[in-house]
């Protein structure tokens, strides 16, 4: 079972996000020094800024320099560049940060467009950085079903299967830019919790394949399946207007 918080334009989603994380942000700083979170790139970046930025509940209690932010996927383009996962973070959440910032995990742009042994080394140095356990995984999930850089097609098949290598080098990306680093399931197994995000209605009809068909072909579903327990999605109710079930 997973839990699914369906959200109204009037029923602040990225508040919500907010207090999920402050509370999984408490809980880990109980009992360690930092908070580790693992975040997507695309629409997720602005829901963070709205969560943690803008919400004046929220912003105070944010104790940003404790958290180290990772990425669960990330494109290989320099930091600068506008398809940047690292740099969209950066200007949505990063430079709005003036007294406390966290310990933020980029990859290696000194490897970037230099070839594949490159790319495969960008993977390798990522997941020699990436901690065992994650805290807080913040997912998003596009049109297509993907998450991370995790994609349902066959040709993408040997990254949602690899059981050993935690970080790797997605090549011929479906979704442009077509070189990224991506997480692979052992990564998603040993996180604490993983949280997505989906809004709008370019996911309407993921979101009923997901839910009511659940379709294990896609990574978003697959994920559902394999670890329900700890899987929280927050939605709004404009993409999940043709979900039927209940049961989730
Ligand atoms: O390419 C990517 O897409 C997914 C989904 O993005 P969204 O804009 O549809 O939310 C994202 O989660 C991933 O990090 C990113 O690299």
């Amino acid at each position: 079972m997973v839990a699914v918080h369906i959200h109204t334009p009037q029923d602040n989603l990225p508040e919500k996000l907010g207090e999920y994380l402050l509370a999984e942000q408490d809980k880990a700083l109980s009992q360690s020094k930092t908070f580790k979170v693992a975040i997507s790139g695309g629409s997720l970046v602005n829901v963070l800024k709205t969560g943690l930025i803008d919400n004046s509940k929220i912003a105070p209690k944010i104790k940003w320099d404790q958290w180290e932010i990772y990425f669960v996927d990330e494109r290989i383009v320099p930091l600068n560049h506008p398809d940047s996962n690292y740099g969209a973070f950066k200007v949505a959440v990063l430079d709005h940060l003036t007294v406390k910032q966290p310990k933020v995990f980029p990859l290696n742009a000194s490897l970037v467009g230099k070839g594949p042994e490159e790319n495969k080394k960008i993977a390798k140095e990522y997941e020699d950085l990436l901690p065992k356990t994650i805290d807080s995984l913040l997912l998003g999930c596009g049109p297509d079903g993907h998450t991370c850089s995790l994609f349902p097609d066959e040709e993408h098949k040997y990254l949602i299967e690899e059981k050993t290598q935690r970080v790797m080098w997605c090549y011929d990306s479906p979704k442009p830019p077509s070189d990224r680093i991506t997480v692979t399931l052992p990564v998603l197994a040993d996180a604490k919790q993983i949280a997505f995000v989906a809004e709008g209605s370019s996911k309407q009809p993921i979101m009923h394949e997901i839910f009511d068909l659940k379709n294990t072909k896609l990574p978003t579903a697959l994920i559902n399946k394999l670890y329900g327990e700890k899987v929280t999605w927050f939605v709004n109710d404009e993409a999940f207007t043709k979900v039927e079930t209940k049961t989730f």
